[in-house]
């Protein structure tokens, strides 16, 4: 288990260092364009997870959501303080 912010250090780290096999070096080459479709396609399984398969399945999509954002967060250049601050 790992928090949010060991999460987005972890991805920082591979996206600094780029090891072979790392799913995040490959999104983060796909680009934006390609995250944002990912993030957009875990938000609407999210969503369904919560209003029909429960508790289980809507914890597993939302961590794939939040990894999704950091990918994005990553790829455009935001530090987690630039987005806690608005929080
Ligand atoms: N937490 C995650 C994580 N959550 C989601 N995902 C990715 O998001 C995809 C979501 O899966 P889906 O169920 O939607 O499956 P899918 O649509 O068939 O997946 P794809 O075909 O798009 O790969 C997974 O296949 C992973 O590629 C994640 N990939 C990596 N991590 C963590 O990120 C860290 C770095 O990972 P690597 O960069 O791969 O080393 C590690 O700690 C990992 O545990």
């Amino acid at each position: 288990m790992k928090t949010f912010d060991e999460l987005f250090a972890e991805l920082s780290e591979k996206a600094q260092t780029r090891p072979e096999g790392s799913g995040t070096v490959r999104a983060l080459d796909a680009g934006v364009h390609a995250i944002g479709k990912k993030l957009i396609e875990e938000a609407a399984e999210s969503w369904m997870a919560a209003e029909h398969e429960g508790k289980e399945a809507t914890a597993l999509e939302i961590s794939q959501l939040l990894y999704h954002a950091q990918v994005l967060m990553i790829a455009s250049g935001l530090s987690l303080e630039d987005v806690y601050t608005h929080l």
